[in-house]
């Protein structure tokens, strides 16, 4: 019998999605359906397949919206699970200083970098920090992501990381993309405070105002020489984890301290950067569960070599892959991160868009099919002006999405 759906995509000249069930861990690539259509009812998808099958079923006409992707590719929408998206101030200069020479560590050790951006967000007030981010994320909707991850960690105190918190939680209320916050105190040391009293105070006062408040999922930590060491990172994210909060992990990115054996022993969802991660450590993140996350656009804006994916590739444990859009790495795109991922770190496009879908959402725990096309899975699509998927990253550096669906509702149309 047919049924009244709510959205027809059809006569698209592939559909794209990533194979495996909920949790496979597996380094499978993508499923191609060519001539493909996908039909969603109550934000889910309910058929997906063939034009020809899924129209019989699901006749365009008789839905509410029917969007003819003839000549495109549908993949599902983007998962973007590493973000620094709310903040207020702008670092352009040190970018040119940075072109000139000058180090990110040096900046950050001069008062610049994380420290000038949390002196201006404590200026801002909440409506600013609010409208800031939404501006972020209609340009991460535009380039097709409707699922982003976001860190507080510009206030460095109880106060301005609440306000942050406050302002995502606005922020994903009055937005399409669905907004996963994170709680990240642990950022920088602010300027002048003694590192262990900072853990304190930490530990102390912000997370549990935080956790009290209800505004974060998961609790992330700057493990890195110079800021944040393992027995300290370990101490946040154990309190953290005692209030509910899930760790998360910036890990080896511009040394090797131990960070991906730390996310490895507390169990963390997914442990970021990897820069300088060794086949050691990604055996251990392999053998614990956590999602290795590279961030290709911050090895990119840094001038700095790449994560080695092969190495991941290698010991079969699939990455997912992030932005970190912040003001050292400016780009809200995931369809920039894809390219760099492939023309960068040598992934295939298969196994790039993989990253950015399916292993982005077990970067943030959504095992409810986020990330892939399939029955169940929310109905969250980015069509692309392309007849193959392969051609978003060949064809770097524009815009190929032109039309955005997020739970069966189409929200960005160019
Ligand atoms: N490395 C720490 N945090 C960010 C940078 C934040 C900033 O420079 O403002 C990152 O993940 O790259
Ligand atoms: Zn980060």
């Amino acid at each position: 019998m047919e049924r009244m759906t709510d959205l027809v995509v059809s006569d698209a000249a592939q559909v794209a999605t990533p194979t495996g069930s909920d949790g496979d861990n597996s380094n499978s690539g993508l499923e191609i359906i060519e001539n493909g259509a996908v039909a969603i009812e109550d934000g889910v998808v309910v058929a997906v397949g063939p034009t020809a099958d899924v129209t019989r079923a699901h006749p365009p006409e008789n839905a509410t919206e029917s969007v003819d992707a003839t000549g495109q590719t549908v993949l599902p929408g983007f998962v973007d699970p590493h973000t620094h998206a709310v903040f207020a101030g702008d670092r352009v200069d040190e970018f040119t200083a940075k072109l000139a020479g000058a180090s990110y560590q040096d900046i950050l050790a001069e008062g610049g970098g994380i420290l000038r951006t949390v002196r201006s967000t404590r200026d801002a007030s909440r409506d600013e920090l609010v409208a800031n981010l939404l501006e972020n994320l209609d340009t991460m909707l535009a380039h097709g992501t409707t699922t982003v991850e976001v860190k507080s960690g510009y206030g460095l105190d109880v106060e301005t990381e609440l306000k942050l918190l406050e302002a995502i939680d606005e922020a994903a209320d009055r937005h399409p993309i669905d907004v996963v916050p994170t709680f990240m105190g642990a950022h920088a040391v602010p300027k002048g405070a003694d590192t262990e009293e900072y853990v304190d105070r930490v530990i102390e006062e912000q997370l549990p105002a935080v956790a009290d408040a209800g505004l974060a999922e998961f609790c992330d930590v700057f493990c890195e020489a110079g800021v944040f060491s393992v027995p300290q990172s370990r101490r946040i994210l154990a309190a953290g984890q005692e209030l509910g909060l899930t760790p998360k992990i910036h890990a080896e990115e511009f040394e090797r301290l131990g960070g991906s054996q730390l996310a490895a022993d507390c169990g963390a969802t997914s442990a970021d950067h990897l820069l300088q991660a060794t086949d050691e450590d990604i055996a251990a993140l392999g053998e614990a569960g956590v999602t290795p996350v590279l961030l290709p656009g911050t090895a990119f804006s840094l001038g700095a070599a790449y994560a080695d994916a092969a190495a991941f590739e290698a010991a079969d444990v699939p990455v997912a892959l992030a932005t970190d859009f912040n003001p050292n790495c400016f780009s809200q795109s995931m369809e920039s991160v894809v390219e760099l991922a492939c023309n960068g770190m040598r992934m295939t496009p298969a196994a790039a868009i993989r990253g950015a879908t399916a292993t982005a959402a077990r970067a943030v725990d959504r095992t409810d099919g986020t990330g892939t096309i399939r029955e169940g899975a929310p109905g969250d699509l980015a069509i692309a002006t392309v007849t193959n998927y392969q051609h978003i990253p060949y064809n770097f550096g524009v815009s190929n999405v032109r039309t955005v669906i997020k739970n069966g509702t189409v929200v960005h149309r160019d």
